[in-house]
């Protein structure tokens, strides 16, 4: 009980004007009731905050999240000086709280670091609704201040949430783009957040000219700039990168650690991408629990160079095989995006054509909606 350090006069007087307390309005006085959940709830609000906050710093390392939990901290607890603090402290009765012995199985249970976080984030906002309906009794004004704080964490939680969401969000995706790491950090921030906002839903750190320690950078800042968007962030070819940063997932060929051991190193919750080229490739990534595979290479490509082209045919035959979402990969852009659709895809991964285009994010624009349009037409 870290706030008990007042004297037991202090208490037996501030007991007593419990009772005598009137609203701040002057009409009823605020039973003791009353005061107990204000502070259960200020308690419970206060250590979940701290708790998620704790995870956006030393797990995700993210310190734009950590700054805005920090800051929902301090809010709540300056919404909170608008309530006697000494009312609260003279409330609080731990030992006669008939609700600490119940227990519900789901609050033993925490499959990792971000499900602590999930179920911190849950009773934050439960906390936060209590503090406004009841602090309403004392003060219209104390309402106010939490539901501030209530908003506002709905924001900030919505980032938890879609890091657990991956699978669904997924599902949902058409438009991969594949980026390297550009002239600098900043200016590939600057693109990923450009692109992310046009429409992708995918993007790739794709970079073989960056060194290890150049390429997490990158990845670090690549993870937290679209962390809060709705754009998954994937990192090619390095799983322990992958990892590090806390990327939504890893992309891997068939030249790179087998899918099995990359999902060992990812873990569950993280995607995996695989690049296949043939039907058995893409019945081994199925059976290797890939989330995802790339199929390819469809068309001659600027970015890679490849002596074969499996082709539309391959995509056809891909299609049939697998309903793991499959990204159509290699030279494709707006001028032979139809031959893909055509082929049973309502899915691609581009570099080029977009990276290279003079408005990269018009071009996201326009593969998209046709992307889109295609899935309208088929009732995907
Ligand atoms: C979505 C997607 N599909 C295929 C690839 C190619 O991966 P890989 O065969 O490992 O070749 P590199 O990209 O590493 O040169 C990909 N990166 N993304
Ligand atoms: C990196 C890569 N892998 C491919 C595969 O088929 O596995 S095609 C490809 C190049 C993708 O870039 P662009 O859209 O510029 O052709
Ligand atoms: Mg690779």
């Amino acid at each position: 009980m870290e706030r008990c350090g007042f004297s037991g006069r202090e208490k037996t007087e501030a007991i007593a004007s419990v009772w005598e307390h009137k609203g701040m309005d002057g009409k009823e006085s605020t039973p003791s009731g009353v005061w107990r959940i204000l502070d259960a709830s200020l308690n419970r609000a206060s250590e979940g905050l701290r708790t998620i906050e704790e995870y956006a710093r030393f797990v995700l390392g993210d310190p734009q999240l950590s700054e805005q939990l920090k800051q929902l901290r301090h809010q709540t607890a300056t919404a909170a000086e608008g309530m006697p603090r000494l009312q609260l402290l003279a409330a609080r009765d731990t030992p006669g709280d008939v609700g600490t012995a119940i227990e519900t199985p789901t609050e033993t249970e925490r499959v990792d670091a971000l499900a602590v976080a999930i179920a911190a984030a849950a009773r934050v906002q439960q906390s936060l609704r209590c503090l406004e309906e009841y602090g309403k009794i004392v003060d219209s004004g104390i309402g106010r201040a939490f539901e501030a704080c209530r908003y506002r964490s709905y924001t900030l939680f919505a980032t938890l949430e879609q890091l657990s969401q991956r699978r669904d969000r997924l599902a949902d995706c058409q438009l991969y783009v594949l980026v390297d790491g550009g002239d600098s950090i900043e200016a590939m921030t600057v693109t990923i957040a450009e692109l992310a906002e046009a429409g992708a839903d995918l993007i790739q750190l794709r970079d073989k000219r960056l060194n290890d320690r150049e390429l997490y950078e990158h990845a670090a800042a690549a993870a937290a700039t679209l962390r809060p968007s709705r754009c998954l962030f994937i990192v090619n070819d390095r799983p322990d990168i992958a990892a590090a940063v806390h990327a939504d997932g890893v992309h891997v060929g068939q030249d790179e650690l087998p899918a099995t051991v990359v999902r060992q190193i990812i873990g569950p919750e993280r995607l995996l991408g695989v690049s296949t080229h043939c039907v058995a490739q893409v019945e081994q990534a199925v059976s290797d629990g890939a989330d995802y595979i790339g199929c390819g290479p469809t068309f001659p490509s600027g970015t890679k160079s490849f002596e074969a082209f499996p082709g539309t045919d391959f995509l056809r035959d891909a299609a049939a095989t697998t309903t793991l979402p499959a990204f159509a990969i290699g030279g494709i852009g707006a001028e032979n995006l139809a031959y893909v659709i055509e082929a049973g895809f309502s899915r691609v991964a581009v570099a080029g054509a977009i990276t290279r285009s003079e408005s990269p994010a018009a071009m996201v624009t326009e593969l998209k909606q046709r992307l889109l349009r295609q899935d309208e037409s088929t009732n995907r």
